[in-house]
């Protein structure tokens, strides 16, 4: 007897762990954002607004422009908790040497913010994705 109610008691925990698990990731901000599909149509809007700008596109005048699409990709689906691991090289890594200052980190963000109001995103998602960028701040900027 003891042993069923040991198994019933055991079997409950891994439901409700699982459970969990799973309503979790239903409520990542990577769902709550639109998933895959809206990361890269967001990504892609970025990109263009990037290139269209005279103020920071000399930054990535020796970018390989697809390498740099799928590194942000994967780095932004795994900041918003969604299926994917970022295992490339860290923030202060890949910036530094670009001496970003802040009026051009600034405006790469709102080229990002641009970006996410064309595609609905809104605002409130929004202000939760900026709140995952916001520490990443000092990793950019004059590193
Ligand atoms: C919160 C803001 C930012 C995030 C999350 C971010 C993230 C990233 C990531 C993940 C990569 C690697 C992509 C790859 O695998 O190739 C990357 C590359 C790059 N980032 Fe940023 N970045 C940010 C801000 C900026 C700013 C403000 C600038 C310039 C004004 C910038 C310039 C670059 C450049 C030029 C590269 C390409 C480096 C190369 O060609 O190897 N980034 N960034």
């Amino acid at each position: 007897m003891l042993r069923f109610f040991r198994s019933v008691t055991l079997c409950i925990t891994f439901i409700s762990l699982f459970g969990c698990q799973t309503l979790h990731k239903r409520n990542s901000l990577y769902q709550q954002f639109g998933g895959q599909a809206k990361i890269e149509h967001v990504i892609d809007a970025f990109i263009l607004r990037i290139g269209a700008n005279s103020q920071i596109i000399h930054y990535f005048s020796d970018s390989n422009i697809s390498h740099f699409r799928a590194g942000f990709i994967n780095h932004m689906c795994a900041l918003l908790e969604g299926p994917c691991e970022y295992n490339s090289d860290s923030m202060v890594q890949i910036h530094t040497g670009m001496n970003i200052n802040e009026r051009d980190f600034n405006l790469v963000v709102e080229l990002f913010i641009n970006a996410m109001t064309d595609a609905h995103i809104p605002y409130q998602i929004q202000n939760k994705v900026l709140a995952k960028l916001a520490p990443l701040r000092s990793e950019i900027i004059e590193v």
